[in-house]
């Protein structure tokens, strides 16, 4: 709702109130309503101002009506221009956040004045829409075409000095908002009007508006990779430059319907709130966010500063927790320092834009060793050595011995078995695995996997860890390669069946690529490196010299095995840093793929060896396959609880895996294609291919679909059901 009130002899004040975020839900729209008639019916109200309850403005449209029946009932333009039709003067007092249509209620307003903490922004793009309240057609009308082009189409919050500079905003003031805004309304008293009115204002014109808006056309589409809204977003603000105001507000509300209808708004918007809903970890055994405190973090440490260890301590600096960097000797100790300081230097450059600072040349905030000792007074270590198990028992039988009784051991690891290591520790319950994805101080997810003993203010530490370095943590269980790279085996497996049985390298990144994904399997293994998966193989037994003689090629332990990465890398071709993997780079560290006539060959030779039928594949073949695979995976991995909910796949794919969000992540991707439709494709593929189990459709699925394809909000409440369909 929204409460009115008198700030002022002649002043009405309307406070926006919905906890957390005072959300416009259709009850705050129709107080806010409300209020504005009131104070227009009240002679005694000369002007207004409206402000949020608990320092903070508004986080816009409450975004659960965009998916609820009532969502048509959700006219914020018009109370909008009310607003700006109201002959009493109407000041925004914006503190904390004004997002949305909580900025574009501010836009209707004559002024606005922002604290200086506040943030503004029309995220609405990152939710799959555009801002459909008028704000198309008033920000472009108050900032100018190049700046409201980019707060629109990126939705990224704008600090509130910026939003002065740009001139979003009238007054930053550091005092108390609602006063000033209260001061600056009762000064208008009288005054005219009809200039602060946006939609009475024209576009500013740029000398060449139509060669601009076609280059940042071509900028918003690169950007975009297949998300329908920041072109539509781009069209609505084109709009601004060629009609009139009126006009410009039903193209815009044409372009908004198309969004909200689009099954990417659904999925952008299910990703938002997943993202939240992951926030909130249980675990089988009953452990829970609600239950748990985090432990504060004073001072950490990171173990082995290769690319791992290099991320995770500029992470910890940029949180602003003082970290000690330990190596095995001095010279790897040097290379490592001289590596973090270049990535903290290049930090700080890009925060010095935001008008911010990082402090890492203090040596209370930075320091580096290759003494265990030093270690003593830390409360967290973060081990990021090589994917060893020995060497990396070895690390917390000596961190178990250094480091005070209360200090929490985390390894980074993406797939060792976390119960192993804590096994060699006097603290299991304060072992736990926080496998980040590379390179560290860019990427979100942060994947938290508790062990056996892992006690839940382990995990709840491990969690708030990950909030101060602004990641996000998904908790999961321990199993060999955890949530994410478990479900990404299947995926890569038939990538590489793909190229077996006909298809090339660029044919089975393409398709995935177009489907979404920032890079296709083969691009991305010779990102990583093929030598990573090849160690990994040879310790399994599965290639090598420990491969029993007699081994078929194309077998391992009765099931379909391609040892054509194996192949690979006995030639030296590791990928990127040799220059060559699955296609040939310019130089060897060079990044730009080209497919490669070599393996091209080298593929026609090997299935002539194996006396491989090659076919043709088609992109629907390539897509399902791969896809679809992962998918079961990722039924396989709820089914044993190892992972709490779907949300939680998705999540990781999306932060992790450079999956789409606008395709809401693997398992409400297959919430979109329809479970039968999965489990009927699944099992033509395992027919045809009866020796790959992978393909196998997970006893879950089967188990959902023969419950009538529940949706995704209820599927887990389906695993302990008893099911005679089965
Ligand atoms: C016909 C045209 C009509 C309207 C056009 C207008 C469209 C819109 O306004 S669309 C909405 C645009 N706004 C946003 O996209 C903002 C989304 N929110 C955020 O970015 C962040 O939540 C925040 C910056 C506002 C706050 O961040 P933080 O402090 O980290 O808190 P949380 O993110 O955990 O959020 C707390 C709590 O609030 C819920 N929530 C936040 N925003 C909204 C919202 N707009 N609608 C509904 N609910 C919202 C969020 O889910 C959290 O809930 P839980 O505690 O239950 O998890």
């Amino acid at each position: 709702m929204a409460q009115y009130a008198r700030g002022a002899a002649a002043v009405a004040v309307i406070r926006l109130r919905n906890p957390p975020v005072n959300a416009l839900s259709l009850t705050v729209l129709q107080a806010l309503e409300d209020g504005l008639k009131r104070a227009d019916a009240d002679p005694s109200v000369k002007a207004v101002t409206i402000c949020g309850e608990n320092g903070k403005f508004s986080a816009g449209a409450d975004i659960r009506v965009f998916s609820s029946p009532k969502k048509q009932g959700l006219g914020l333009g018009p109370i909008i221009s009310l607003i700006e039709r109201s002959e009493k003067p109407v000041v925004a007092a914006i503190e904390g956040i004004a997002l949305g249509g909580g900025l574009e209620v501010a836009l209707g307003c004559h002024y606005r004045i922002a604290h200086v903490q506040a943030r503004m922004g029309l995220p609405e793009v990152t939710i799959g829409l555009l801002p459909g309240a008028e704000g198309t057609q008033r920000l472009p009308r108050l900032i100018g075409i190049p700046a409201a082009l980019d707060i629109i189409t990126t939705g990224r919050h704008v600090p509130a000095t910026e939003a002065l500079k740009l001139g979003l905003v009238d007054e930053v003031v550091e005092e108390n908002t609602v006063e000033a805004a209260i001061r600056l309304a009762t000064k208008l008293i009288g005054q005219p009007l009809g200039h602060r009115r946006l939609s009475l204002r024209p576009v500013p014109r740029l000398p060449n508006m139509e060669a601009f808006l076609s280059d940042a056309l071509m900028k918003v589409k690169k950007r975009a990779q297949g998300c329908l809204a920041p072109e539509l977003c781009f069209q609505a603000i084109k709009a601004a430059t060629e009609l009139p105001f009126a006009d410009g507000v039903r193209k815009e509300r044409e372009l908004f319907n198309i969004l909200l209808t689009s099954g990417q708004a659904k999925a952008l918007q299910y990703a938002f709130f997943a993202e939240r809903a992951v926030e909130k970890w249980t675990t089988p055994n009953g452990a829970s966010w609600k239950s748990a405190s985090p432990q504060p973090i004073r001072k950490a440490a990171v173990i082995g500063l290769g690319t791992m260890g290099r991320g995770i301590v500029t992470s910890l600096v940029k949180a602003k927790i003082p970290v000690v960097g330990l190596e095995q000797d001095l010279e790897y100790l040097n290379t490592g320092r001289k590596a973090v300081m270049l990535l903290l230097e290049r930090e700080a450059m890009k925060m010095e834009q935001g008008a911010q600072t990082l402090d890492f040349h203090n040596p209370a905030r930075l320091q580096f060793t290759v003494d265990f000792d030093v270690l003593r007074d830390v409360d967290l270590v973060i081990e990021a050595v090589f994917e060893n198990m020995a060497l990396k028992k070895e690390i917390f039988n000596k961190l178990s011995r250094i480091c005070k009784p209360e200090a929490f051991l985390c390894t980074n690891t993406s797939a060792l078995n976390i119960d192993e290591i804590a096994s060699v520790t006097n603290r299991p319950q304060q072992v736990i695995g926080t496998h980040f994805f590379s390179p560290a101080h860019v990427m979100r997810l942060l994947e938290i996997i508790y062990g056996r003993h892992t006690s839940p203010t382990t995990i709840a530490t491990a969690m708030q860890l990950a909030k101060v370095m602004k990641k996000v943590g998904v908790v999961v269980g321990n199993c060999f390669g955890f949530v994410g790279n478990r479900m990404m085996f299947p995926y890569t497996q038939q990538a590489v069946f793909l190229l077996e049985e006909g298809s090339r390298p660029e044919d089975v990144d393409r398709v995935l690529e177009d489907f979404g994904f920032k890079i296709g399997p083969f691009r991305m293994s010779d990102l990583a490196g093929l030598d990573v998966g090849w160690r990994s193989r040879k310790d399994q037994g599965l290639t090598g010299p420990s491969l029993a003689p007699g081994t078929p090629a194309r077998q391992r332990r009765g099931y379909r095995y391609s040892p054509l990465p194996d192949l690979l890398c006995e030639k030296g071709r590791f990928g990127q840093k040799t220059g060559k993997g699955w296609y040939q780079y310019e130089k060897a560290g060079g990044r730009i793929s080209k497919p490669d006539p070599w393996i091209h060959s080298f593929l026609s030779e090997y299935r002539d060896t194996h006396q491989i039928k090659t076919r043709f594949i088609d992109q629907e073949e390539i897509l399902e396959r791969c896809l679809f695979a992962l998918i079961s995976e990722g039924f396989d991995i709820l089914a044993e609880g190892i992972a709490s909910g779907p949300e939680h796949l998705d999540v990781i794919y999306i932060n992790g895996y450079g999956w789409p969000k606008h395709r809401g992540g693997p398992m409400f991707y297959a919430s979109t294609v329809g479970l039968p439709n999965i489990l009927a494709k699944l099992q033509k593929y395992s027919e045809m291919h009866p020796d790959v189990p992978q393909l196998r459709p997970s006893a879950f699925l089967k188990k959902l679909v023969a419950m009538g394809n529940p949706p995704l909000n209820d599927w887990m409440s389906y695993l302990h059901r008893q099911s005679n369909k089965l």
